[in-house]
């Protein structure tokens, strides 16, 4: 297997507060599918856009295909965010614009400045755009303005806008956290299938342990700013791994998990 991106020794401080981020070691494979876990404060969304550097790491190194991106200047920082897609849980579309118009967006990043401005889009990128939604089941929302979707549909044109780009790489920061739970399992299974038959690494942060357990080959518990579990989904069904990740919100969430068993999705 191999490794597509390493974490040593990253830490992050924002201004004087304490580290959100502490020593933070780990290793992801090519098209491995990998769930970030942990209660709210615990830094999973930090860790998340230190991978594209959406926001920097204070200290350590980021081995993105066999470079340290901590040291990227401008243009090469441009040229990584092309490899790396970015699913929002608020989406992040334009809404008064078009699906496809949304979707080619993630094309930008090949463009110079004005070709983007005039939105000068070649026909293959439009076939592109066009084909990618139909694999996740909008080819009749194509024309639409993305203020007319739900918010499954919404996400969807997300994960096409990310999938143009040709990323190496999804980062996913709670994309499932503003829908219910059918349009959560569609998105799901999208992100699940992308993985394995895309062969494109996926990582996700996640508020639900069910969901992570059920889709992910990997997770990683945070807690803290700390990666306090690293391993299969079947390790984590131990209640002292999930006690050990959740600490003191462990008893919230496993009343939560009782009281709620009948239910698809549970929040933490
Ligand atoms: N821009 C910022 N400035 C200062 N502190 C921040 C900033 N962003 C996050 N933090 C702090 O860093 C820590 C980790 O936050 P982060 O948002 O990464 O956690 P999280 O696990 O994603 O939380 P949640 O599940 O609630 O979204 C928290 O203590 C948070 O208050």
């Amino acid at each position: 297997m191999t490794t597509l991106l390493e974490f040593r020794q990253v830490s992050k401080q924002y201004g004087k507060d304490p580290r959100a981020l502490t020593d933070i070691e780990f290793q992801v494979h090519e098209g491995e599918f990998v769930s970030i876990i942990g209660p709210s404060g615990a830094g999973k969304s930090t860790l998340l856009r230190c991978i594209n550097r959406m926001i920097d790491a204070s200290s350590g190194e980021i081995i993105f295909n066999g470079t340290n991106i901590l040291k990227f200047n401008k243009r090469e920082l441009k040229h990584l965010r092309t490899q790396m897609g970015m699913v929002f849980q608020h989406y992040n579309l334009v809404d008064r614009l078009t699906v496809i118009d949304n979707v080619l967006h993630g094309r930008l990043g090949y463009k110079s400045t004005l070709q983007g401005v005039l939105g000068l889009y070649t026909s293959e990128e439009k076939h592109q755009a066009f084909d990618t939604l139909k694999r996740l089941g909008l080819e009749d929302q194509v024309f639409k303005r993305c203020d007319q979707l739900s918010g499954g549909q919404k996400q969807r044109v997300g994960i096409a806008r990310a999938l143009v780009q040709n990323p190496r790489i999804l980062l996913c920061d709670e994309p499932i956290a503003s829908l219910d739970p059918n349009a959560s399992r569609v998105i799901m299974e999208h992100l699940r299938h992308i993985s394995t038959t895309m062969g494109i690494t996926v990582i996700v942060n996640l508020h639900q342990v069910d969901v992570a357990l059920k889709y992910s080959d990997r997770i990683l518990g945070v807690n803290k700013g700390s990666i306090v579990y690293d391993g299969p989904p079947q390790g984590i069904q131990d209640p002292a791994q999930l006690s050990a990740i959740y600490g003191s919100a462990w008893n919230q969430l496993q009343e939560e998990l009782e009281s709620k068993r009948e239910r698809e999705v549970v929040h933490v």
